[in-house]
């Protein structure tokens, strides 16, 4: 049988007939291999956050957590597997909603969804892309594919999307909760940069037939109606927990919220019928000073009590970050940021490189740890 760690005697049988990895392998050195070839507005907008404490606190908290390994189990045979809303997944990793992608590269979303199509890993893909839903469907055949919605201040706009996202064959709807508007991001702020401004990642708002409708002049001809108009319809700060119920009616998809660190809003998203909630502090780029993202986890986790899945993110790097993130509750996560320095450095083919390497980790370390069914991790898997 096939495991996921197999990727690791590749690349030294690799090495055997003198290839080396075309990436990195440490996570930190693929990311200053990504800074040397990014532009530094490209490079920041993905690296920064809103200040540094969050993002540094999504890392450093995993530390406080060990793994306790356990031996002479048999781990001969591994099952990485995961069921989410009736779909069998081979892995417990999705690919998080990473906006604009094309200021990294121009085929952006579309190389990502071919890397996510080849490895069988869902892609959650952002409102705010370069390509189109339809067109990412279209290069992913029936490959896993979530959209992830910026929920729009106009209900017939929301609708149109999670209805598009629908027939486009995406299998749930993960509306982000924690940007109601953008945070104060100094770095950016520094390079004066905000792609959706030049008209980027907009694919999803200028395909829209109700959002056409309102232009004075086609994108085509003139962006600028569509940059001012999106600005308008982006987000809807005075939006609550009761509007739930309007996308409720509009979709008969799997809806998850992401963005919850608070186990009141977990039990709130409950009470309003999510479906599924995300763990996330957006990776440290929304409140800085806010709690770890791993941090909040448990707490959350307690509250749901196996009602809906919960997946989290913001700092998953390594194989031992997905296991603890299992044991602390998690069903499955969400790689982030590390997917973009793949595919900065080698397009479709790093994305997938990238995807490999943590799948192939979190094979090896789960088997180190004595266990051969990712299901079967839970908090003894924990130091006490
Ligand atoms: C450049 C960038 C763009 C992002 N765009 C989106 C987005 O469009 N929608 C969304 O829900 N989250 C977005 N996120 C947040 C990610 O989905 C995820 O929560 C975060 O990257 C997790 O942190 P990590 O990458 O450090 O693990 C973005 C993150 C980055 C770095
Ligand atoms: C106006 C805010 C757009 C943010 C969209 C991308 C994103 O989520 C990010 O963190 O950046």
């Amino acid at each position: 049988m096939a495991h996921y760690g197999d990727h690791q005697l590749q690349i030294y049988q690799a090495g055997l007939k003198g290839a080396r990895p075309r990436l990195p392998m440490r996570m930190e050195d693929l990311e200053d291999a990504a800074h040397a070839v990014l532009s530094r507005e490209s490079y920041w907008y993905v690296a920064g956050g809103a200040g540094e404490i969050t993002m540094d606190a999504n890392r450093t908290a995993f530390d406080k957590y060990r793994i306790h390994p356990r031996m002479l189990t048999d781990v001969s045979e591994r099952d990485l597997s995961v069921t989410l809303f009736d779909r069998i997944l081979p892995s417990p990793l999705l690919l998080a909603p990473i906006g604009v992608q094309s200021i990294i590269r121009p085929e952006a979303e579309l190389a990502v969804a071919r890397a996510a199509a080849a490895t069988n890993v869902p892609m959650i893909l952002s409102t705010v892309s370069a390509h189109s839903m339809e067109r990412v469907a279209e290069t992913m055949g029936d490959a896993p594919r979530w959209f992830q919605l910026y929920w729009p201040r106009s209900p017939e706009l929301a609708a149109s999307f999670v209805q598009r996202a629908e027939q486009a064959g995406y299998e749930a709807v993960v509306v982000t909760l924690d940007t109601k508007m953008m945070a104060w991001r100094a770095r950016d702020l520094q390079n004066a940069f905000l792609p959706f401004l030049n008209g980027q990642g907009l694919a999803n708002y200028t395909s829209d037939p109700w959002f056409r409708d309102g232009l004075e002049r086609p994108p085509e001809e003139d962006m600028w109606p569509a940059v001012r108009r999106w600005a308008g319809e982006f987000a809807d700060p005075s939006k609550t927990w009761k509007d739930l119920a309007t996308l409720r009616e509009a979709t008969k998809l799997p809806i998850l919220v992401k963005g919850i660190v608070h186990p009141d809003d977990a039990r709130l998203a409950l009470e309003h019928g999510v479906d599924g909630i995300v763990v996330s502090n957006h990776g440290g780029r929304q409140v800085d000073g806010s709690i770890a993202a791993i941090d909040a986890l448990p707490g959350v986790a307690t509250m749901v009590n196996g009602r809906v899945p919960v997946l989290f993110d913001s700092g998953i790097r390594t194989g031992s970050d997905v296991l603890k993130a299992k044991a602390l509750g998690a069903d499955a996560v969400l790689l982030g940021r590390p997917y973009i320095w793949g595919l900065a450095l080698d397009g479709e083919d790093g994305v997938r490189e990238v995807i490999k390497r943590v799948l192939a980790d979190v094979d090896l370390t789960m088997a180190l740890a004595g266990k051969a069914q990712f299901a079967e991790v839970d908090g003894s898997l924990l130091v006490d």
